[in-house]
């Protein structure tokens, strides 16, 4: 049994929006918190003003101790949360690895695929620091400009140790923040990583301004994609339509704060590219990185995936928004599945 101890502080990795919004939810509910930061500035202002400056920073972060030393963050913590973008997960893997306990709790928050070796993050992260038994991985419809206001949101962390993810859901659950136990650690991060590809399908969708029963198309057959890719890779139905799965991705592509939707919009109506957008608002798109990885995998598992294939072509600017509307609706027509 993971027990949660008190008196140790919680290390959470990575120090953007959503770093930003847990560590200030932790600190709510009492706990000690340190915060890596990838930015040292960052993790200055964020020790001398209690405001992160470069991300939510009108978020209260007193009592919250800021490091831009990896090794500082995770030294005698009880548990570790991974927060980074998806990129930059493996490294932080790398860092904490000789630092932490073969047997200390680590959750993995980002939503993404490995970008070096194409795999989920969870087993990247295992290659890194071993005992599979004692990582979790947590997703949901849990924008941070919403969490970091206390509004309500729910999540699903699964481990394939229940235990585990029992002392996570403890940890992070409070007032307006629920989280169930799922033991389908697969099916969470399939559906974390996927449902942002979908998201830009919708944003490029309200960019054109093809209506909202166009956007709801998309989400319904891109979660057919979601559930098949998931089901082929072991992960299941169930959680595909539960908080990770529908939850998740009803409010990703429906949300005016998704950087992928945004970013799917801004596509439609300029093509600016995924490099210049992500530069021009200083925050990830991970629907653009993991849509590579994730269509390699669905290939690998002879999964059909025409959404994200489209996605694809239209980032490649290989086809219009028209043709590319024009070919999703001219496939060959089918039962419902
Ligand atoms: N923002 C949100 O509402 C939510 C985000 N997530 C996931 O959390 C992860 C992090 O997203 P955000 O906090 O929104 O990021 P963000 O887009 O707000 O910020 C990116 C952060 O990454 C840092 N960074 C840049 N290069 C880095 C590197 N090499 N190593 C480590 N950090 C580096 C930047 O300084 C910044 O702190 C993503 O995978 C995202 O999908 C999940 C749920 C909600
Ligand atoms: O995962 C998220 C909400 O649950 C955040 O989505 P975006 O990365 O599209 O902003």
């Amino acid at each position: 049994m993971t027990s949660i101890d008190a008196s140790a502080p919680v290390a959470v990795i990575g120090a953007g929006s959503f770093g930003t919004a847990v560590s200030w939810m932790l600190r709510q509910s009492g706990y000690e918190v340190n915060l890596w930061c990838y930015d040292p500035d960052d993790a200055r202002a964020i020790n001398e003003t209690a405001h992160n400056p470069s991300f939510l920073s009108d978020c209260d972060l007193a009592g919250v101790r800021a490091t831009s030393v990896v090794a500082e963050a995770v030294k005698n913590c009880q548990s570790v949360i991974i927060v980074t973008p998806s990129f930059a997960v493996v490294d932080a893997a790398l860092g904490i690895a000789d630092v932490i306990s073969s047997e200390t709790p680590v959750v993995i928050l980002s939503k993404g695929i490995d970008l070096s070796g194409g795999k989920l993050l969870l087993d990247a992260v295992v290659e890194e620091i071993g005992n599979r038994d004692r990582v979790a991985v947590l997703s949901g419809p849990n924008h941070a400009e919403e969490l970091s206001r206390g509004a309500y949101a729910g999540a699903t962390v699964a481990c394939s140790n229940e235990s585990v993810a029992e002392y996570f859901q403890n940890l992070i659950s409070n007032d307006f923040f629920r989280v169930y136990v799922s033991n389908d650690p697969v099916g969470v991060s399939l559906c974390g990583a996927s449902k942002n590809v979908i998201a830009i399908a919708c944003g490029i969708t309200r960019g054109a301004g093809f209506g909202d029963n166009a956007v709801s198309v998309l989400i319904t057959r891109g979660l057919a994609e979601i559930v098949r890719l998931a089901e082929a890779c072991g992960g299941k139905l169930s959680t595909c339509m539960g908080l990770a799965g529908v939850g998740d991705l009803n409010a990703t592509c429906n949300s005016l704060h998704s950087r992928n939707g945004m970013y799917g919009e801004a596509f439609a109506r300029e093509g600016v590219s995924v490099e210049d957008y992500e530069k021009r608002r200083h925050m990830v798109v991970e629907g653009a990185h993991a849509l590579e990885p994730l269509l390699r995998l669905g290939h690998e598992k002879g999964v059909e995936l025409p959404i994200m294939e489209m996605v694809k072509k239209l980032l490649n600017k290989d086809v219009t928004i028209e043709e590319a509307a024009a070919g999703l609706m001219g496939r060959e027509l089918t039962k419902e599945r």
